[in-house]
């Protein structure tokens, strides 16, 4: 067995956060082995001032990491699910996705607290076009204004730029300790999240038995199927956090896999949500069929409304 493993991370407190987690876990299970973080900056990290619909391109967060991987400078990267492209480059494997425990989005407005309690044309920080638009919905009287940069950028900038309000993912929250600035949790049946949105994805090169093997005990099985039929869902959609989609897949008290999803128009005003239910085995069709059947009833002239075609 190998002696080290590097591990490769964006810089960000989020990603470093996750990568020391990952790195806790594997110290814990294989305590003779050393584990070492290498800090790696991403397109993504460095256009800051650009909102990601506009940046476009697959992969932002991700693919300065899989370089690194292929020339076996690291042997692994963590990433949050979400930022993962669902094609990944050749050579390349999601080898462990972790147990999910939030998936939800979180509203943070100090003197609010809620969406319903928010004055008429509120100030609304998201960049993020899938909480836009479910968002909208429900209120369509607010002022939604971008909002990027990293956790701690968004959570500063809510009071510089005197937002009433940001949405940001739960998860990223709790893991950076502000748990505490929470002041709503969104429910999933207004705003349904990010396809693997509270995951954490672990990357390998795909002929590294080795590391795979090791990387086992880190495993979540049902995360892992719920996140199949999410991830097959965008890839049907072909959506990436460019267009309003969410998606969001669970297991039920049957041990059944229940997906739910959404496309929704910019200004909010359409939302098409459907839901299906079928065998945990049948992850990758599901989400696939749930994609067309959303798609057939209007999400893809949505779609093509925003200039992407997900025609096959
Ligand atoms: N887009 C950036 C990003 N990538 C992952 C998370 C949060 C953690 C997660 O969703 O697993 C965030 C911040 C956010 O959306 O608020």
């Amino acid at each position: 067995m190998r002696q080290k493993i590097t591990i490769g991370t964006r810089s960000s407190k989020l990603a470093l956060w996750q990568a020391e987690y990952v790195a806790d876990c594997l110290r814990k299970q294989y305590p003779d082995i050393q584990v070492e973080l290498l800090r790696i900056t991403t397109k993504g990290d460095k256009i800051l001032d650009v909102p990601l619909a506009k940046i476009g391109g697959k992969g932002l967060f991700t693919k300065e990491l899989e370089v690194a991987m292929l020339n076996s400078d690291i042997d692994l990267a963590v990433h949050s699910l979400k930022d993962m492209p669902t094609a990944l480059p050749k050579g390349l494997s999601l080898s462990a996705i972790t147990k999910r425990f939030d998936f939800n989005d979180a509203l943070v407005s100090p003197v609010y607290k809620t969406l319903e309690n928010l004055p008429k044309g509120a100030k609304v920080g998201t960049s993020s076009l899938r909480r836009k638009a479910q968002i909208l919905n429900v209120r369509p009287d607010l002022n939604i204004c971008n909002l990027r940069g990293n956790v701690n950028t968004r959570l500063r900038k809510l009071e510089e730029e005197h937002f009433d309000a940001i949405v940001l993912a739960v998860a990223g929250l709790k893991r950076l300790g502000f748990g505490d600035k929470i002041t709503q949790i969104i429910p999933a049946k207004i705003c349904l999240p990010a396809v693997g949105q509270g995951a954490l994805a672990i990357e390998t090169r795909s002929d590294d038995d080795e590391i795979k093997q090791m990387l086992a005990f880190l495993h979540d099985d049902k995360t892992t199927d719920a996140t199949t039929a999410e991830r097959a869902f965008l890839a049907r959609v072909e959506g990436g956090c460019q267009v309003p989609v969410g998606v969001y897949a669970q297991i039920d008290e049957d041990d059944k896999l229940v997906v739910e999803a959404v496309i929704g128009s910019l200004d909010g005003k359409t939302l098409i949500r459907d839901s299906l239910i079928g065998k945990r085995e049948n992850a990758s069709q599901l989400g696939t069929k749930l994609a067309e059947i959303i798609l057939q009833k209007g999400g893809l002239a949505i779609m093509q409304s925003l200039g992407l075609c997900c025609e096959k």
